[in-house]
């Protein structure tokens, strides 16, 4: 569809080429000339012939037929697609699917901030494949048909290592998308984040729930950058008719999470096999939901390829119930827990029905390394408390919900973070 309005575009326009030059804050549009009549869509361009003398209007014999090169390449069924942060670990993920389909090209960009070509390894070198070391901040002129828009670091500790260009990626970087996409008219998705519901004060969260961010805390330049990433998409689709979809990813675990990583399912898995404590922040009682990678894929894939713009989230919302007297147990013992409960009857009602941090611990010591031990150690400001995704809209509008039990993904997670330590089991 977006190819088919391409080359549209390209093709009923024969006198002009019209290049869209983005700038940072700005799009331009001037004219290259009535000496081109044509633009190759696999990229750069080619002149197919001159009309400046008008030739072509004075004679009666049929033009003489195109190179079979050139219709395969107009009107070929490939998908072009191009994944920005395809190098990290929700977008080699989403790379290994796409290219699944042998009618997709794909191209990720990537800066390898936090991403590493060897998520990548087994499709470097194939004719439908190209890695391109590219930060979004910076344009990028490149012709695809569909944009996954994914480049930020996602873990907290990466982000908040240097916010101002975590801004400068969520911000300048989703302009610089949207500006590819306007020109040559790709769809595009964003894989924003629960985070844009910040510190949530309604539970489980709906996309019509506006959020309560901080907006000049440490993790604002990822979730204020995040939200004003969904403003633009939704800017550029009212004033440019720019055809968007919006992902709000709910905590995501699975292979091919960097291994110091710092977020939580990486962190106790990491620890759990090289036989270190299990570091649970204050007050443990803080909730979330934990997705599969290849359910977190599917939902992608399935906003991308459908009629909806989104905001729609895509998260797990399972929990353990079966934990809830040992979490209390543990609770109880530490005086971290105790003080966070007197001082906020949230955390408390976190416990009764959600699933904290103290039962990711003890599932994880369960299942990997039940010698490991579980300490309680300090947080970091402005932790949300609970997070929980209400997934009805994910579920009636894209027919996806997650598939993979914790239970069950943990123990993936667990085969290639050892053979990654070189760690056998036990
Ligand atoms: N994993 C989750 O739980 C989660 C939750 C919510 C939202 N998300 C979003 O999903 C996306 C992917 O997350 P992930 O977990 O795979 O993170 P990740 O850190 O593994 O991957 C991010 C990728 O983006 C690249 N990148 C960062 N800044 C860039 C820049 N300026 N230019 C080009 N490339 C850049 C990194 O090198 C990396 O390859 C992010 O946008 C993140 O905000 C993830
Ligand atoms: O899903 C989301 O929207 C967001 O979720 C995460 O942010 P966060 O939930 O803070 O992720 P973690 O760093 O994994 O922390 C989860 C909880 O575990 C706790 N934690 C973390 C690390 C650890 O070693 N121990 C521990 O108890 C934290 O205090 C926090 O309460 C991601 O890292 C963000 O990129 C993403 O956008």
């Amino acid at each position: 569809m977006a190819k088919a309005s391409l080359i549209y575009e390209k093709v009923n326009f024969p006198l002009k080429v019209w290049i869209s030059v983005f700038f940072l804050d700005s799009n331009e549009e001037f004219v290259i000339d009535e000496n081109w009549q044509g633009l190759n869509i696999a990229g750069g361009f080619r002149v197919m012939a001159n009309s400046s003398n008008g030739d072509h209007q004075t004679t009666t014999k049929p033009p003489p037929t195109p190179s079979p090169l050139r219709f395969s390449k107009f009107f070929q069924s490939n998908m072009r697609i191009l994944v920005t942060g395809g190098a990290g670990f929700i977008g080699s993920h989403l790379v290994d699917r796409l290219m699944e389909n042998e009618k997709n090209e794909v191209i990720v960009a990537d800066n390898y901030f936090t991403g590493s070509k060897d998520n990548l390894r087994k499709w470097i070198g194939h004719p439908r494949f190209e890695l391109i070391r590219h930060d979004v901040t910076e344009p990028l002129l490149v012709e695809v048909d569909q944009i996954y828009h994914l480049a930020c670091p996602a873990s907290p500790i990466f982000y908040k290592y240097n916010p101002v260009k975590t801004i400068k990626t969520n911000v300048i970087g989703t302009l610089n998308m949207l500006g590819l996409a306007k020109r040559v008219g790709a769809r595009i998705l964003l894989t924003s984040t629960s985070e844009v519901y910040g510190d949530p004060l309604v539970h489980p969260q709906p996309e019509t729930y506006w959020g309560n961010v901080n907006p000049i805390g440490v993790r604002s330049c990822y979730d204020e950058g995040k939200r004003v990433a969904e403003t633009l998409m939704f800017d550029y689709h009212r004033q440019h008719g720019i055809e968007i979809r919006i992902a709000r990813i709910f905590n995501t675990y699975g292979p091919r999470m960097n291994i110091d990583d710092g977020r939580v399912v990486s962190n106790f898995i990491a620890q759990a096999i090289r036989d270190e404590p299990l570091t649970v922040q204050a007050p443990g009682t803080q909730t979330r939901s934990f997705c599969y990678v290849s359910d977190m894929v599917d939902g992608l894939i399935r906003l991308m390829e459908g009629e909806n713009t989104g905001p729609i989230n895509i998260g797990n919302p399972g929990c353990f119930p079966t934990l809830f007297l040992k979490d209390m147990m543990f609770v109880f013992k530490h005086q971290y827990a105790i003080d966070a409960i007197r001082r906020n009857l949230v955390s408390f009602l976190a416990i009764l029905g959600e699933f904290t941090m103290i039962e990711l611990a003890e599932t994880v010591k369960e299942l990997i390394n039940p010698k490991v031990e579980i300490k309680m150690v300090e947080n970091t400001p402005d932790d949300p408390r609970q997070r929980k995704p209400d997934i009805t809209k994910a579920k009636e509008l894209l027919g996806w919900e997650p598939k993979v039990k914790l239970r069950d993904g943990l123990p993936l997670m667990e085969d290639d973070f050892r053979q990654r330590l070189a760690v056998l089991k036990n």
